[in-house]
């Protein structure tokens, strides 16, 4: 048996290229379902007895770094990549995105049976904390100083008391001397400390709410950035509801707790260490004692609080689910109105609030008894320490002012312990939510999103070539989408794609935006492989893409279409709804170009929306032009203005349709029909509808099923 440690994976030079593979097929991985699950990989052994592509991918690369292992056998595992050789065990381990993945070959050693993979927290990057926090370094250290500052104060504030109170007893008993003027100093003395301690305070909480805010707000945006410039392959395999969060409440969590740990923990520290001494210089008799009772009951106090923050948290995300409930209803309104479900989501969110409220109610309950059984608990300590220092204090061991003074040190213990102990909680909380940001911060995009690639020289002819494509999508990597995909679109021609529904069209568009790479086969832009474009430059320049639902953003009819070129200046935006037929509708609006067309284009209508969206591709003058079912969405009055704007949008350019409707492509230059990933038939409409294969089957199947 054969155990291949790594823990990090990526700095590991034979695992590198099974990393990134893993990591470009995340998907497969990270599938949203329960914390362990099994997949069974779909064609992971086919009928020949070879390992899938996906599978038979990861097992060379992992076979491949077994060979080169032999100098990195160390470290114990996080986790297992487990491969059974016949009676040979191999496990490597690796982190995957963190996911932990099991993977089995079967006896034969070559076929991959089944794959398992165990979601696990991911780690905390110091170091990517320390790039955020070493912009606000200044800041910082300004903040633990004065923190360390007011702690060191506060020691002092217990012995200060302490003779002030020495004072007292001692006029009181001698009743000579001048009582204000012996007052007046150590009281001016405490004054002055007390303020100095307050402007302290002040000062640091200022320096580390800012460092805090700072910190936050530079990861939200690198955050931001970060999950922008990921491939679609991503978005494919990650909620759009979970990566929100990680830009809020993770980060919202990890701030709190920064600022929380930084200052409190550093106080408290510094307090309990600093009245520990001042105690043993009291009295070491009655720190002996407080040495005793104290651990215990602070550990009973943090046994009962961790009980009582797991609580709140469930309760918390109780909260959680049920805001889920009303966000998904409010979110889909018009489906759920369509179904007439007001009344079951109302019960559901119902239901849901009912069940945070008796969990907020019970934590509530936790936390009054909670803080009545500290309070009876710290009033017996004070009881106690009276009573143990009374006796000292008749024996002669203890003055009054030293029994104040050690009251007040040891109630400043207990609060600093106490507080360490919350601030432990806090503290890992703080750091998963940190970890959880910063695993999306270290991320590579497969695809990247501009850089790297080149932008030519020359003008575009928008010649497109298909070679020999094959691809599945990452998220599902045992089914072949294309398979051997050939097509030319040669410049300035229409081509369309007809066939069968989910037969791999729209993949095709996908492909050629390059939102995902094939796994075998190139796509050619004018003779250059795209992946040697800048994926930037082509998706903003060359090629325009109008989809079936086009989906607008909640500003304005002017800023919607200047998103697709932001420097272009009014004239040319209106010129650009005038290609597209949507000038008149526009101008018909009270506000013109200024309405608002409310949240994804709510208030527009399908027609309206996609001549928006087309007015939005074409102000870009992109030379290919990508039209995926841009009219079947439509009635046949809208149809009929948007395929107008359409036949204008395309002159001169070169056309990819992909169509449901095939009547609206019968003018197109070549007709392509697609089945099971490749294309079947190819020529004109006239030449196909002789031929009387597939596409003629097609067209006879729709105008029957447009008779009925
Ligand atoms: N993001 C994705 N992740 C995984 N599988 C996908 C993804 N998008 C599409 N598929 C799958 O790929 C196959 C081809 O989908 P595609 O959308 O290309 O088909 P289509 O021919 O355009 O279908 P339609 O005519 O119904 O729009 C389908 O089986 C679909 O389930």
């Amino acid at each position: 048996m054969f155990h291949l440690l790594c823990n990090r994976v990526s700095t590991t030079a034979p695992l590198r290229p099974l990393y990134s593979h893993l990591n470009r097929t995340q998907g497969l991985w990270r599938q949203p379902r329960s914390r362990l699950y099994t997949t069974q990989l779909a064609n992971a052994g086919n009928s020949s007895g070879q390992p899938s592509n996906a599978a038979g991918r990861i097992w060379g690369l992992a076979q491949a770094a077994v060979r080169q292992s032999a100098c990195w056998m160390s470290k114990p595992p996080g986790g297992a990549l487990k491969f059974i050789l016949g009676p040979v065990v191999l496990t490597i381990s690796a982190r995957v995105l963190g996911s932990v993945a099991y993977c089995q070959a079967d006896v034969n050693n070559n076929v991959l049976l089944e794959l398992q993979a165990k979601e696990t927290e991911p780690e905390f990057d110091w170091h990517i904390l320390w790039e955020f926090v070493k912009p606000q370094l200044f800041a910082l250290l300004g903040a633990v100083v004065l923190a360390f500052g007011a702690a060191i104060l506060n020691i002092q504030i217990p012995l200060m008391l302490g003779d002030l109170v020495n004072i007292v007893a001692r006029y009181m008993r001698e009743h000579t001397g001048n009582y204000m003027r012996e007052m007046r100093g150590p009281a001016l003395k405490l004054l002055g400390l007390y303020g100095l301690q307050g402007l302290l305070t002040t000062g640091y909480i200022i320096l580390l709410s800012r460092v805090g805010e700072r910190v936050a707000a530079d990861m939200r945006k690198t955050l931001f950035q970060s999950l922008l410039r990921q491939d679609v392959a991503f978005f494919d395999s990650n909620k759009t509801g979970m990566l929100v969060n990680r830009l809020t409440a993770d980060i919202q969590e990890f701030k709190s707790s920064f600022k929380l740990v930084v200052s409190q923990g550093l106080r408290s520290v510094t307090q309990t260490v600093g009245c520990f001494v001042s105690l043993y210089v009291i009295s070491p008799k009655l720190t002996g004692m407080t040495v005793v009772i104290l651990p215990c009951l602070v550990g009973a106090g943090a046994l009962i609080g961790s009980f009582l923050r797991r609580l709140s948290r469930l309760a918390q995300e109780q909260v959680s689910k049920a805001t889920g409930v009303a966000d998904e209803a409010i979110g889909n309104v018009r489906t759920v109105k369509a179904f007439a479900m007001e009344e079951r989501e109302m019960q559901l969110y119902a239901w849901e609030v009912d069940k945070s409220c008796e969990m907020n109610e019970s934590l509530g309950s936790g936390i009054a008894v909670f803080q009545g059984m500290s309070n009876i608990v710290l009033n017996c300590i004070v009881l106690g320490t009276i009573f143990a220092g009374g006796s000292l204090m008749a024996g002669d061991e203890m003055s009054p002012g030293d029994l104040m003074s050690f009251l007040v040190a040891s109630q400043t213990v207990q609060r600093s312990l106490a507080s360490i102990s919350i601030l432990f909680g806090q503290m890992v909380r703080g750091l998963s939510s940190g970890a959880r940001v910063f695993e999306y911060l270290s991320l590579e995009p497969t695809i990247p999103l501009s850089g790297g690639g080149r932008i030519p020289y020359k003008s575009l002819t928008g010649r497109v070539d298909f070679m020999n494509i094959t691809f599945s999508y990452p998220t599902r990597p045992g089914q072949r989408i294309l398979k051997n995909f050939n097509l030319i679109i040669p410049p300035c021609k229409t081509v369309a794609i007809v066939g069968e529904s989910g037969g791999g069209k729209s993949t095709v568009a996908s492909l050629l935006e390059r939102f995902y790479d094939p796994s075998s086969g190139v796509i050619m832009l004018d003779g250059l492989d795209i992946r040697t474009l800048d994926p930037s430059w082509l998706r903003g320049q060359v090629i325009g893409f109008i989809n079936q639902e086009p989906v607008l953003f909640g500003s304005s009819v002017m800023e919607n279409i200047r998103f697709g070129k932001p420097e272009a200046t009014d004239a040319e935006v209106i010129n650009a709804a005038k290609q597209a037929n949507a000038h008149r509708f526009i101008t018909g609006f009270p506000d013109g170009y200024n309405t608002v067309v409310g949240e994804r284009g709510v208030t527009m209508s399908g027609g309206q929306k996609q001549r928006i969206a087309i007015a939005r591709a074409l102000i870009k003058n992109p030379s290919i032009l990508v039209l995926d079912e841009a009219t079947s969405a439509l009635d046949a009055e809208s149809e009929r203005v948007v395929q107008e704007a359409l036949d204008r949008a395309t002159t001169g350019r070169t056309v990819l349709i992909i169509a449901h409707r095939l009547s609206t492509i019968q003018r197109a230059d070549l007709i392509c029909v697609m089945s099971n990933g490749r294309i079947v038939e190819a020529g004109t409409h006239a030449e196909l509808l002789s031929k009387g294969g597939l596409y003629a089957d097609l067209i006879r199947r729709q105008r029957s099923e447009g008779e009925k």
